[in-house]
């Protein structure tokens, strides 16, 4: 049986929940796609760390050894901030390898860059991991409403606020101890500064706007807050009157301007969006003939993130050979 070469940039949080999907989904995997997937190679940082690996894997902190493994198939990105991860994924489009990153913050500045390089290439670029975690918002946007016209997305993008808003009211939890248990959870970034001031939600609207529309909101026209400032004295008083906090990010598609906004409202108990709770997200979108559909689940976490990405990864093999230009420009 031939094989098919992967390789992880990243072993934190979602690096490891590939890894391990992966190994536990090999049979499935062989099923759908007729080969063994192997992982051959894994970028990290720090090579001090302890890490279960297997022990025929090159573990290395150097991206050149990866890039020249001869016939890598596929890159799996799970690494942190706008580069090295920009770069590393170039690199690999222009040897003609297929990439599937969770990388947002990477991907709303730069992902209209890497998919006209993935054109050009004619390779594959899989990113629904960067949006709501385990949710398939991007292949609904992508391939379920090609003939809509979509007016407005409204949703809960961050996993880790909507928790600790949750864990505020339901166990009384401080902000700081939420947290916490956020990030031992990984559902919050290393640095949740992202997380909790609104920014990391920001960069998923960014990315839905660029799939829908193929283009952004000026940045600089958004209005974002997070939930820092809430306190649980806010959150109790809101209970009383039957309301809860909820951090909402919203993006309204004009025929000559985009309205977006992301930011912590109250809502009443007739809300879509007030029944979400914990690390769920929720997505509501309204387009021109199906009318307003929800789409809710886990938005962040080991596993819910591996989902996206090894779906993701076996559309791009099962299509390849077909579906060369599968890219948002082509939706709109
Ligand atoms: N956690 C989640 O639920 C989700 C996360 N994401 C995104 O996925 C990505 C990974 O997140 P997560 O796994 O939580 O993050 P972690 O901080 O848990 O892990 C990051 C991994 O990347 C490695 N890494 C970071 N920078 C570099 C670098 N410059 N070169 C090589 N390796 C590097 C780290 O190496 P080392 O181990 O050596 O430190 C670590 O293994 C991020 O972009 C995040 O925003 C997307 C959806 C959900
Ligand atoms: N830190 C993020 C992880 C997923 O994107 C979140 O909490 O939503």
């Amino acid at each position: 049986m031939s094989v098919i070469k992967v390789a992880l940039l990243g072993f934190g949080t979602v690096g490891e929940g590939v890894y391990s999907a992966i190994q536990s989904h090999q049979a499935q995997l062989r099923k759908l796609l007729g080969k063994e997937v192997r992982i051959v190679a894994i970028l990290i940082r720090d090579q001090t760390k302890e890490r279960m690996i297997d022990a025929n894997i090159l573990v290395t902190t150097n991206f050149e050894d990866i890039i020249e493994i001869p016939d890598l198939d596929v890159i799996f990105e799970a690494i942190v901030g706008e580069e090295p991860g920009r770069s590393y994924l170039l690199q690999a489009i222009e040897k003609g390898i297929h990439v599937v990153t969770a990388n947002k913050e990477m991907f709303a500045n730069h992902g209209h860059e890497l998919i006209q390089r993935a054109q050009e290439n004619e390779v594959n670029i899989g990113f629904e991991a960067t949006t709501a975690g385990g949710v398939p918002i991007i292949r609904t946007i992508k391939q379920l409403l090609q003939v809509n016209q979509i007016t407005k997305i409204q949703g809960i993008l961050n996993g880790t606020s909507n928790f600790i808003l949750t864990e505020m009211r339901e166990r009384k939890l401080s902000f700081a101890d939420a947290l916490q248990l956020a990030q031992n959870k990984g559902y919050a970034e290393a640095d949740p500064t992202n997380d909790i001031s609104g920014i990391d939600a920001f960069y998923k609207l960014m990315i839905l706007s660029q799939l829908v529309i193929n283009q952004q909101p000026n940045w600089s026209e958004v209005i974002i807050d997070g939930i820092k400032s809430i306190t649980q004295e806010q959150i109790e008083q809101a209970e009383k009157r039957g309301q809860r906090f909820k951090h909402i990010a919203e993006i309204s598609f004009n025929d000559h301007s985009l309205v977006a906004s992301v930011q912590p409202i109250i809502v009443d108990s007739n809300h879509p969006l007030y029944s979400i709770e914990g690390v769920e997200n929720a997505i509501a979108v309204e387009a021109s003939l199906v009318g307003k559909i929800t789409l809710q689940g886990p938005g962040a976490g080991k596993f819910a993130t591996a989902s996206a990405m090894i779906e993701d990864f076996v559309d791009i093999i099962q299509h390849s050979a077909t579906k060369k230009r599968r890219e948002y420009q082509s939706i709109k």
